[in-house]
């Protein structure tokens, strides 16, 4: 069973606007909503992959009840604390014309004290039969920027592996405390390591740095330019196939689920790489966020690229 952990669920509305522009009055050509924020996203892409996944955090209000239900009917289980305020809403808007994605992120609700211990217990017993965890995304107020570093040691304490895919301080404090794997995106790592990174040379330089820290894999996602890995068997690029792009919108968060099944499969690095290449490539191919199909992923991993650095 894989764990999947969303300190911030959210409920992403998408608009696809036409030639939008700022300041002015759009009408949407086309909406959408969906239970998402990126641990949210992750649980539907692994599911579809056809593995069982339990998903933890925390769910408020109505929209905590409408991302529930919507995990429910895909088979998902829930193990969800339940909050007093209202889960977040999360704004994408994307123009096809100028094939541009503008995106507003609710902070989210508050959390208490006594929410977040009853959280850590129940992660604490989850992770002891879950030996793959993810975790994603911004934390809600009230939760400490120190939160994954404490979720990376107990999953350390009951033997379970842990991808993390955070940003800002979140992931600098987590860094240290050795998580089995990261996935920043590019800007995610140059803030991190407060440094423009120019070309791929730099970007291997970075994802080895990253390693020293004791981390077993550092996958850095770089949008249609595909990603770097640096694993124990060296350092690889792998590129996608070239698509035609709808919402790359939690294409990461696919590319996590990928990686989260191939290891769980007992796959080798590079392969689990492919697969989760193939899921934020599929991911890309549509307007819904973390939505994928098995025919495509399949199609894209026998044209995903690899080379070794
Ligand atoms: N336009 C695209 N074309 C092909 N593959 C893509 C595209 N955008 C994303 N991907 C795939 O999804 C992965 C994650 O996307 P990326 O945008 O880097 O993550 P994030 O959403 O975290 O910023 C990439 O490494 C790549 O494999
Ligand atoms: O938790 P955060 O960092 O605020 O991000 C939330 C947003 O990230 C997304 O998961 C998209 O993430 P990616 O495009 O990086 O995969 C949205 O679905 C969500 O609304």
């Amino acid at each position: 069973m894989i764990l999947t952990v969303t300190l911030n669920p959210s409920v992403d509305r998408s608009y696809r606007v036409d030639n939008f522009q700022v300041g002015k009055i759009f009408r949407a050509q086309e909406e959408n909503s969906v239970a998402g924020g990126k641990g949210i996203n992750v649980t539907k892409v692994i599911k579809t992959l056809g593995e069982e996944v339990t998903a933890t955090g925390f769910l408020g209000g109505k929209s905590g009840e409408f991302i529930e239900e919507e995990l429910n009917k895909i088979g998902v289980k829930c193990s969800f604390i339940k909050i007093d305020g209202e889960t977040r809403t999360c704004i994408a808007i994307l123009d096809p014309v100028s094939k541009t994605q503008t995106e507003i992120l609710e902070k989210g609700p508050y959390v208490s004290q006594e929410h977040v211990e009853k959280f850590l217990d129940n992660f604490n017993e989850l992770s002891k039969s879950c030996n793959i965890i993810t975790a994603s995304g911004s934390a809600p107020r009230g939760v400490s920027e120190d939160i994954y570093v404490e979720l990376i040691n107990i999953a350390r304490q009951n033997g379970a592996k842990l991808i993390l895919d955070t940003s800002g301080e979140y992931l600098s404090k987590a860094v240290r405390a050795k998580p089995f794997m990261i996935k920043p995106n590019r800007e995610e790592v140059e803030k991190l390591l407060n440094r423009k990174l120019k070309d791929i040379e730099e970007i291997k330089k970075a994802a080895l740095e990253l390693k020293q820290f004791g981390i077993t894999i550092v996958s850095i996602s770089l949008g249609s330019e595909g990603s770097i890995v640096a694993c124990e068997e060296g350092v690889f690029r792998l590129i996608p196939p070239q698509i035609k792009v709808a919402s790359p919108v939690g294409s990461g968060d696919s590319y996590v689920a990928g990686m989260a099944v191939g290891i769980k499969r007992g796959f080798d690095i590079v392969d689990a790489a492919i697969l989760a290449t193939a899921c934020g490539t599929a991911n890309a191919m549509y307007y819904k966020t973390g939505y994928v199909t098995l025919e495509d992923v399949e199609h894209l991993k026998n044209n995903v690229k690899v080379e070794k650095l």
